[in-house]
């Protein structure tokens, strides 16, 4: 162990910070350095009347007068402004704002985006930042591409104006592994190819002491003040700076709108903290070096860039000052390292970083543990990582306290020589057997018995209208579609409709022969990236023609058509032909206008990409999320989240499935299905989806005329009638947006709307049967619920199948059973039903039940009860539950992980 400080600590001058005013032409003064910038707080334009030398807390909420320069502390407070002030000097540029943490700066800046841009950003993000664009994703029509921000050839391609391309992400160096990000490089590349586009750096890592992003080419830069600049880990609060006024504009009105501005309390407090962010830092990043040195001295993986050999170090130190206080290094053992981290005792164990303690964590088990093990392993994130956050005790202290929790935990051992590392090969070789060992436990994807099911839907608004960009509102239903595919040794393809009536007790049963199917018509190209998945309508017509000509069903042929088109591309694509069979079964009536196919076609593509490995849900489930249930359960087995990018997946493959049975469709209905809830939706580029939360407070009466129709003509009916009249069908497609406008505005204010969405339900009505996609019978559910003094229209594609009835809070429970009743003697079929349930499931792991998930070998599919004894098999089970059970007994069958 060495005393001699081994680098050269950051005292830098800051060449383009604000020089003072010369006193003398003959000793003209020099800018002033960073730390004499931060112990100096002066705002020139608010002196304070009593010349206080430090700022006071103006701890009010409001100020007296009218037209002063302060009135409210959400718009303006003058402790905040001092520390925006102060806080734009630090970090040289023209603005600065304070809000209530970092997330709250990220949140503020990821505002300036609209529904529609696109957003590029890092691979090995922030937890939370990746948890913030996974929700915008899904709620705010932001497009997320994540690149490997570390190497500037992955992303750039995705820089393209049709990309929409609104925002880059960056962070620098990135958190564990401290890998460098060329922020210049891609700052450059990104005003070239996208202009418009803002750059945007979270600078949490360095501060603005060590790195300075505006000066590299961002146009905006935030940090978790919570960490370096406030130093002390007592307060919460996030900074954004940026140069450009136009953008300065847009926060500070964002600030002031959603009120997130940070408190003058720890307005005070942190502009405290920032003026010794230089002299903590540069203690802390020089113990940073020597403990870096002294770990990669022993021997350990170590990462920190200023060591030599850390990648890319030259790229940081050309836009950096200094290598920061956060380093992480590997033990070769995750016992060993939780050893470690259990035997410190300077070194606290906590989350965050940037405070003057020392901080020591393992990742893996902590911050990043919300991220599945796979995904970890996959971003090279090794579960023995250890990472230090030093902070400013004596540096011999610090080292001390490390090597002895090294001792003890067995990392490293005195020897004659000296220290030396413990023979880590020894730990590496026990983790790589038990890694062997879990992979052999490992069951291939396509050995798996798949159990998944997904939501119906009612839209309420703007359906068919939605087909021509008009937004819809929908929701998800209780009823649901259920899928299971059960793999085979016979070299055989299998399906199973259960309710595909084709005369016989149980549905519709057919095979295929896997080797007489018309591989050579695959078409190539399956997917395309990110994008919408393309359909092939000459393989389409291969497969009809070649192997479903003698299905005469229309229900069966289609859904036999949509598995068959995914099955072979996807296995074209692998390269493997596994056998199975799929059985699908719902509680939703087929094709009744409530989103049979959507549902169906989410089951099947999510099976299908279960079994070829193109989507993993974890086996042992994440975080259970109680605020999500499976609407139909009754089981109290735990649920967890599935990840958003698996939802993007099937939402791709489920879309192109309900292209194969419907024709033309919106992607309404496939949405709701795998995303669940109640939303708003968009078709095309500047659309996407927004989740509304109004509607899970109602209740609808759902009413199945018993008339079959089809989707794809009653949608090919309004095209062929848009093509003759373009002005008038135009009109009334112009006059439900506005239906659907005026709705979405009423569900998303507080208070009772019932009664305008009553009206706006038979707005939207009338505009549909000038669509001409009414029946008779849907007339007539209308004339019984109109003497209740209830409004309803038909809800999907029309032309017979379902009417929706709002059934308003107050109404009485005994004229609703009259409504129900006379609709029931009329030949209907009624269900009150809720809304806003969960979307796709995934049944993740096995509950008391043992489900045989491994079947191929015949005839291991029996389920075994307490006693050992066979009760037959999953597939057969599921057949053979009644309807009204079948939800809630594959809800109890263990597990499940909902979207
Ligand atoms: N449970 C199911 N099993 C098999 N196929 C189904 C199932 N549900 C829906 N489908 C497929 O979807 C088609 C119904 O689509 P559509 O007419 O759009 O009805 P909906 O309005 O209910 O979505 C059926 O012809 C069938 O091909
Ligand atoms: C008519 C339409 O707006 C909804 C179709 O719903 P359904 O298939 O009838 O459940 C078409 C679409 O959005 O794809």
């Amino acid at each position: 162990m060495t005393d001699k400080l081994p680098f050269e600590i950051a005292t830098t001058s800051v060449g383009d910070l604000p020089t003072p005013e010369p006193d003398s032409p003959y000793r003209p003064r020099r800018p002033y350095r960073f730390s004499t910038l931060c112990a100096t707080v002066e705002n020139p334009g608010l002196k304070d009347q009593y010349g206080s030398s430090s700022v006071p807390i103006y701890q009010t909420a409001t100020f007296k007068g009218i037209g002063g320069e302060y009135d409210y502390s959400r718009s303006g407070n003058p402790t905040r402004s001092h520390l925006e002030h102060h806080i734009a000097k630090i970090s040289s540029a023209a603005h600065g704002f304070a809000v209530s943490s970092g997330m709250a700066a990220l949140d503020t800046i990821l505002r300036l985006l609209k529904p529609g841009d696109a957003i590029v950003a890092g691979d090995d993000l922030y937890g939370g930042t990746n948890r913030l664009l996974a929700y915008l994703r899904t709620h705010a029509g932001i497009t997320v591409h994540h690149a490997d921000t570390t190497k500037p050839d992955t992303l750039i391609p995705l820089l393209k104006t049709e990309n929409n391309i609104a925002m880059v992400l960056l962070e620098s160096p990135t958190n564990p592994l401290l890998k460098i990000v060329d922020i210049a490089t891609i700052a450059k590349e990104v005003k070239e190819r996208v202009p418009a586009a803002l750059v945007v750096v979270d600078n949490t890592m360095m501060s603005p002491f060590l790195q300075r992003p505006l000066e590299h080419g961002a146009d905006i830069v935030y940090d978790s003040a919570t960490k370096y600049l406030s130093g002390h880990h007592d307060l919460m609060a996030g900074i954004i700076t940026c140069n450009r006024d136009d953008v300065a504009k847009q926060i500070a009105f964002i600030i002031n709108a959603t009120g997130n501005g940070l408190t003058p309390f720890d307005s005070f407090l942190l502009l405290r903290g920032s003026k010794t962010l230089a002299i903590r830092l540069n203690q802390q990043s020089s113990t940073s070096m020597l403990v870096a040195r002294y770990l990669h001295s022993l021997g350990f993986p170590t990462f920190y860039p200023g060591l030599p050999d850390h990648p890319n170090r030259e790229m940081h130190e050309r836009i950096s000052s200094g290598y920061g206080a956060v380093l992480s290094f590997a033990t070769g053992s995750k016992d060993i390292s939780e050893r470690i981290v259990a035997a410190t005792r300077l070194w606290s164990v906590s989350v965050s970083f940037g405070c003057v303690n020392s901080l020591i964590s393992m990742p893996c088990a902590m911050s990043h543990a919300s991220i599945p093990p796979a995904t970890r392993a996959a971003r090279g994130l090794p579960e023995d990582l250890i990472r230090l956050c030093v902070g400013i005790e004596d540096p011999a202290d610090l080292l001390d306290d490390l090597e002895r929790a090294l001792i003890d935990a067995g990392a490293i051992r005195r020897t004659a020589a000296g220290l030396v590392r413990v023979q880590t090969s020894i730990g590496e070789a026990v983790q790589k057997l038990a890694e062997k060992e879990a992979a052999k436990d490992e069951i291939p994807p396509h050995e798996k018995q798949w159990v998944v099911s997904a939501p119906g839907k009612v839209i309420l608004f703007g359906e068919h209208a939605v087909v021509y960009g008009v937004p819809a509102l929908a929701a998800s239903l209780s009823l649901r579609c259920y899928a299971i595919s059960t793999p085979r040794a016979d070299d055989t393809l299998g399906v199973h409709f259960l309710d595909i009536d084709i005369g016989q007790l149980d549905g519709f049963k057919y095979e295929w022969d896997l080797s007489e199917l018309p591989w050579d018509a695959v078409p190539s190209q399956s997917s395309q990236g990110e994008g919408e998945v393309a359909l092939n309508h000459q393989f389409l017509d291969t497969i009809t023609s070649q192997v479903l000509a003698d299905i005469s069903n229309a229900h069966a042929r289609q859904a036999s058509l949509a598995f068959l088109y995914l099955y072979m591309v996807l296995a074209a694509h692998s390269g493997q032909r596994p056998a199975l069979t799929l059985a699908a079964r719902a509680t939703l009536p087929v094709g009744a206008g409530l989103g049979s196919s959507a549902s169906f076609s989410v089951c099947t593509s999510t099976s299908l990409l279960l079994v070829f490995g193109r989507i993993r849900v974890p086996s042992q489930s994440l975080p259970a999320t109680p605020s999500t249930p499976p609407a139909s359960s009754s089981s109290s087995a735990p649920t967890s989240k599935l990840p958003d990018t698996l939802a993007q997946c099937v939402n791709r493959y489920a879309f192109l499935l309900e292209k194969i049975l419907h024709g033309t469709p919106s992607g309404v209905d496939n949405s709701v299905a795998v995303f669940g809830g109640g939303l708003q939706y968009t078709k095309g580029q500047g659309g996407g989806l927004e989740a509304i939360d109004g509607f899970k407070a109602l209740r609808f009466l759902l009413t199945d005329t018993r008339v079959p129709r089809n989707t794809r003509s009653l949608v090919a009916g309004v095209a062929e009638r848009l093509a003759k009249d373009p002005n008038g069908v135009g009109e009334i497609l112009e006059q439900i947006r506005e239906v659907v406008g005026r709705a979405r505005r009423t569900l998303g204010e507080e208070g009772d709307g019932t009664a305008v969405l009553a009206d706006l339900i038979d707005e939207n009505h009338a505009h549909l049967v000038d669509l001409g996609v009414s029946h008779p019978s849907l007339e007539d559910v209308r004339d019984v619920t109109r003497t209740y003094g209830l409004a309803t229209k038909l809800t999907g594609a029309g032309g017979g199948g379902c009417a929706v009835t709002l059934v308003p809070d107050d109404f009485s429970e005994s004229s609703l059973s009259s409504v129900i009743i006379t609709l029931r003697e009329k030949g209907y079929v009624p269900y009150l039903t809720q809304v806003g349930g969960p979307g796709l499931g995934v049944l993740v792991s096995q509950g008391s039940l043992a489900l045989p998930m491994t079947p191929p070998e015949p005839p291991a599919c029996g389920i075994e009860n307490s006693d050992g004894l066979s009760e037959g098999t999953l597939a057969e089970l599921f057949a053979q539950q009644s309807k009204p059970e079948l939800g809630s007994w594959i809800d109890g069958l263990g597990n499940w992980a909902f979207v």
